[in-house]
């Protein structure tokens, strides 16, 4: 969170275990699902660390795949899609996790920093929020644009990196660009980034999307 974690390269083994943070039922607050009814598995870890980074990942349990499955079909109460979050769960094995959900008739989403590959079935739906260093967003892989269904950018008016959207392979690939205000723990700042990325979403012909889980203050 906010930049003090590690930064993990991508796990080894078959992904019959993985590294869970946390599995809850609620609503996808962001990006082309938002408002859908929706289990969160967060997996532990990230390539990344970006200082304005909101969440906690990590803390972790080894988990199977059955157990992984079995805690989701417990608790979806009726939810028919399944996010695969973290950090940044391209760094771990999750095919075999997907093939599960999927025969299991779930929409599965994996949100992802396009900077990592790992295997995933054709259906998983892939949506890449890129991230900036050194003045300029990591450029996307190749494999993750192919099955990307939204690119979602952050907006900051504070932090250059993001004061504006660029080229990342969206025209080439045809995807739908978002992009969302960055929370930034701060009552000015946010209004700022609210401005922003009305204005940005205006120049690029983009889609607005706002936190909704923040504003329902709900996980
Ligand atoms: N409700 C809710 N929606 C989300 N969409 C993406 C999230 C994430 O942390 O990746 C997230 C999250 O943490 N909560
Ligand atoms: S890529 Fe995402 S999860 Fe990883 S440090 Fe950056 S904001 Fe956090
Ligand atoms: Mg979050």
């Amino acid at each position: 969170m906010f930049g003090k974690n590690p930064k993990l390269a991508p796990e080894k083994g078959d992904g019959g275990e993985l590294k869970v943070t946390s599995i809850f039922l609620t609503i996808q607050g962001e990006g082309p699902y938002v408002g859908h009814q929706a289990v969160f598995i967060r997996l532990s870890g990230c390539n990344l660390a970006c200082d304005f980074c909101d969440t906690e990942f990590d803390s972790y349990k080894l988990l199977s795949v059955e157990e992984i499955v079995k805690v989701v079909m417990s608790i979806r109460d009726g939810a028919n899609l399944v996010v695969i979050t973290g950090g940044e769960p391209m760094r771990q094995k999750i095919k075999l996790l997907c093939d599960n959900l999927l025969f299991r008739n779930f929409t599965v989403q994996v949100e992802t920093n396009g900077t990592i590959h790992t295997e995933i079935p054709k259906a998983v739906k892939l949506v890449c929020s890129p991230k900036a260093s050194n003045g300029k967003y990591h450029s996307i892989r190749k494999d993750i644009l192919e099955q990307t269904v939204a690119l979602k950018f952050l907006i900051s008016k504070q932090n250059k990196e993001y004061c504006d959207i660029s080229e990342v392979g969206q025209s080439r690939y045809n995807i739908p660009v978002y992009v969302q205000p960055m929370d930034e723990y701060d009552e000015f700042l946010n209004q700022n980034n609210l401005l922003l990325a009305q204005q940005v979403a205006k120049k690029h012909c983009a889609i607005l999307s706002l936190q909704l889980h923040k504003i329902l203050k709900i996980d």
